[in-house]
């Protein structure tokens, strides 16, 4: 069969899908307009002076309503056109014929990030299954940590003397050593011979061996995240193998390189972004695509490389593809996953609605770059001697640009002028060019967001016409650590959040910025990533005022005639007998001419927009291998994050704007707790994190049980119940949602359970709110 001719990759619309989704976009919106109209309506009715508290509330519930519309709205763009893809990375050309590939990982604090786990990720990089000469594996440590440094060498050595010619004798499928010595994927490899056997034996005792030197290293030294120092640029291959394997076989390596760029704290360093932007990796290898990845994400299948070439070398889309990402996955999800760490709407909804579009965001780590669209391209004819204003005398460096760029012998690296380019490189300077560039030029990693893979990814990838894709096969290519307790699930999205709003509120905003440079719906999808953190505004809005209106016998959302007609309009007359039949002016209903139907109708609209999102969101869930329970979860967290982080993370944005505040990026902590970790597997929530993000979750909890059981109790006294029909269910709702937080107060008595002097803060923040909200709307 002739290869050049089958295509590498094909992609599918996912029909049924699209069209489930389509439809209910069309629904839904419809029954979104009726509620708009209603509420607009209502103000116009209400005239009386002494129904301001009324107006006043459902303005601000009309408010909440309008803002989670319209981010519904943009989220409506990820529904359009869901796509899935097939590789066949067998079409592959041969290896001779395959581009180099530079991969590159950071890894910024060791006493969050084990050395451990950071080196099991270089191992399984340096094993990929890709023609040794053309992979160059490149470690970023932000923390200039000598352990950092101490334990490459020991990886090296175990990784050229064992490990890799393990992997490639027996054809290894998981060549992260820690996850192929724990069976953690259900390693069902082959081979079993007895020579095999004995193979395995012997490079599991040299990873014990291996283990315990790392274990060592760290003991022995200080674990200091150094902020100042120079740069370090070492390359591995170097280090002698001592007592490597007895066979002589000479195995070919990949490149191994260590960099730590300069530090300098009166110097602003940028993060990861600051890490990636390094030019390091251009002197020494230059390779036109980039793999990145984050210190935990260690890679699952070797071939990984092999499937993004599929689309990398399609002549078809090469020229525009600027990077294919790949899920990220993780290999610590529990069954329940209380805190939907896998995230699954990103990475089976989100992601593939985009990709079907001009490509998904960068998502920060697992993804194949090209070189040349992170920042050669833009610089082509630019002249050398204006480059070197922005880019220093390095003339190697700037020789580099050029598509052609050969770079010396990394044979020689030791060669002097090298290192003395790459240090140069790698120096505090170096990483903040992209500020001093002219405007057209502004490449590579951008600094302005914590988020700066989403910005990049909008500002220099989509809004230039890159294109992306989405590779999501069903082996995870890369398997990571994900965030398992409710502090740092929470500490994470609020960095997540603050960085998007950022990007929101600056001029890159998506939805000002993004329209002449992308098509409408990939401009949607990007401008609900910025907003979405706004969430917080609806959702504390709907959590409190509803509720405080019940407990104040104003109605704020319209009746339910079900019921009234039932208990209250049997025999009598709702066309001359208003007042009689309503009490006494409560509601907007309560003025309108054709009460009951128009009431009615507009009840049946609010039904159904509460119901058709609830079940769009577990048809989702359960097309895409959740269960009922995760749906509970997602709702859960969902409100969770969005009282909190959500709220935090915008607040911390909106300071950054101002100036108020410095940006800051705290790595979240891979250590893991055995109590947490068996909290998370057990399903529980580990409610440990610090008061500011607890206390909200408690006093919305504490409101809404106050209000359910007031609401039900005047029910019960007035024998009214239509008119709050929909007050009373939403604290229902909200009270069984927040099932964990009551069970945490009252119930737990483990570690994970909340504290009671938190408990009885909340309470008296909540009768305070509850008091002083019920004098405002009785003044
Ligand atoms: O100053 C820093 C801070 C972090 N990192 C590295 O960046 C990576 C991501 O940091 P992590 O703490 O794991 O953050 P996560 O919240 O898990 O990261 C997600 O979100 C980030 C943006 O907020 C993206 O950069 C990541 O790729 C994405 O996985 C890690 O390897 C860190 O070592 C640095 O190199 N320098
Ligand atoms: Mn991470």
């Amino acid at each position: 069969m002739d290869h050049t001719t089958l295509p590498l990759h094909l992609s599918h619309v996912q029909k049924s899908s699209s069209i489930i989704n389509r439809s209910h976009t069309l629904l839904h919106s419809i029954a979104l307009i009726a509620l708009i109209y209603y509420r607009i309506a209502s103000f116009f009715q209400i005239t009386k002076p002494s129904n301001f508290p009324t107006t006043f509330s459902c303005l601000l519930v009309f408010t909440g309503e309008l803002i989670l519309s319209f981010i519904w709205f943009l989220g409506q763009a990820y529904r359009f056109r869901p796509v899935y893809r097939t590789i066949f990375p067998e079409r592959l050309p041969e290896n001779a014929e395959l581009p180099a590939v530079d991969v590159f990982i950071c890894t910024a604090d060791p006493s969050k990030e084990p050395t451990l786990e950071v080196m099991n990720t270089v191992i399984s990089a340096i094993a990929l299954d890709y023609p040794p000469d053309k992979l160059h594996v490149y470690l970023s440590d932000d923390g200039g940590c000598s352990v950092t440094l101490e334990a490459m060498k020991e990886a090296w050595r175990f990784a050229k003397g064992y490990w890799v010619p393990f992997c490639r004798a027996y054809g290894i499928k998981t060549r992260c050593p820690e996850a192929y010595f724990l069976g953690e994927e259900g390693n069902n490899e082959s081979s079993s011979g007895s020579e095999f056997m004995a193979d395995r034996e012997k490079v599991k005792e040299k990873y014990e061996n291996f283990k315990s030197r790392v274990m060592r290293i760290r003991q022995n030294s200080t674990i200091i995240v150094n902020r100042d120092h120079t740069a370090v640029v070492e390359v591995i291959n170097d280090v002698s193998i001592d007592e490597a394997s007895q066979e002589d076989k000479a195995e070919e390596m990949p490149l191994l390189v260590y960099v730590s760029r300069e530090k300098r704290p009166s110097l602003p360093h940028h993060f990861k972004a600051g890490a990636l932007n390094l030019r390091v990796s251009a002197m020494i290898s230059n390779s036109p695509y980039i793999l990145v990845l984050d210190c935990d994400m260690y890679c699952n299948d070797p071939t990984s490389a092999r499937q993004a070439m599929c689309f990398l070398l399609d002549p078809k889309i090469s020229p525009s593809l600027g990077f294919v990402q790949f899920p990220q996955k993780f290999h610590n999800i529990s069954k329940t996953d209380v805190y939907d760490s896998q995230f699954r709407y990103a990475f089976k909804v989100l992601f593939q609605g985009m990709d079907g579009l001009q490509g998904p965001i960068v998502s920060g780590t697992g993804f194949y770059i090209k070189r040349e669209a992170l920042y050669a391209n833009p610089i082509k004819d630019v002249d050398v001697m204006e480059l070197k204003q922005y880019f220093g005398p390095s003339n190697e460096f700037i020789k580099s640009f050029g598509r052609h760029y050969k770079p010396k012998d990394h044979q020689h690296s030791s060669s002097v002028t090298l290192m003395k380019e790459t240090q140069y490189l790698a120096s505090s300077e170096r990483y903040f060019w992209t500020e001093f560039l002219p405007k057209p030029t502004k490449v590579g990693f951008l600094y302005l967001s914590v988020a700066e893979d989403y910005f990049t990814g909008l500002v220099n990838m989509h809004c230039k016409g890159w294109k992306s894709v989405y590779c999501d096969p069903v082996r995870p290519a890369f398997l990571g650590a994900a965030t398992t307790n409710l502090n740092d699930v929470l500490v994470q999205s609020t960095r997540w959040s603050s960085g998007l709003v950022e990007v929101g509120l600056s001029r890159f905003c998506p939805l000002i910025y993004g329209p002449k440079k992308m098509s409408a719906l990939q401009t949607m999808c990007y401008g609900e990533l910025a907003f979405f953190p706004f969430y917080f505004l609806p959702l504390w809005c709907f959590a409190t005022i509803p509720q405080l209106c019940l407990l104040n016998g104003i109605a704020v959302y319209p009746e339910d005639v079900f019921c009234k007609r039932k208990l209250f309009c049997v025999g009598c007359d709702p066309e001359n007998d208003n007042a009689k039949c309503y009490g006494s002016g409560i509601g907007p209903a309560a003025y309108w001419g054709d009460v009951t139907v128009a009431s009615n109708w507009f009840f049946m609209v609010f039904s159904f927009v509460f119901l058709s999102s609830q079940s769009k969101h577990i048809q989702e869930v359960l097309s895409t291998g959740g269960s009922m329970r995760s749906w509970i979860n997602e709702q859960r967290i969902w409100m969770i994050k969005s009282v909190t982080c959500h709220l935090y993370g915008s607040l911390d944005a909106i300071m950054k704007r101002l100036g108020m505040k410095e940006a800051n990026f705290m790595p979240t902590n891979k250590v893991m707790d055995v109590e947490q970790t068996r909290l998370y597997q057990m399903g529980k929530i580990d409610f440990q994190t610090s008061i500011m993000l607890l206390a909200p979750l408690v006093i919305l909890t504490i409101i809404n049980v106050v209000s359910f059981v007031g609401g039900v109790t005047r029910a019960m006294v007035t024998g009214k119940f239509s008119d709050m029909f929909i007050q009373v269910f939403l604290s229902l709702f909200i009270v069984t949602m927040g099932y964990p937080v009551i069970e945490g107060m009252i119930l737990r008595k483990d570690k994970g359970r909340i504290p009671p002097s938190v408990s009885i803060l909340s309470v008296l923040v909540s009768m305070i709110f509850l008091s002083l909200g019920s004098l405002v709307l009785n003044v």
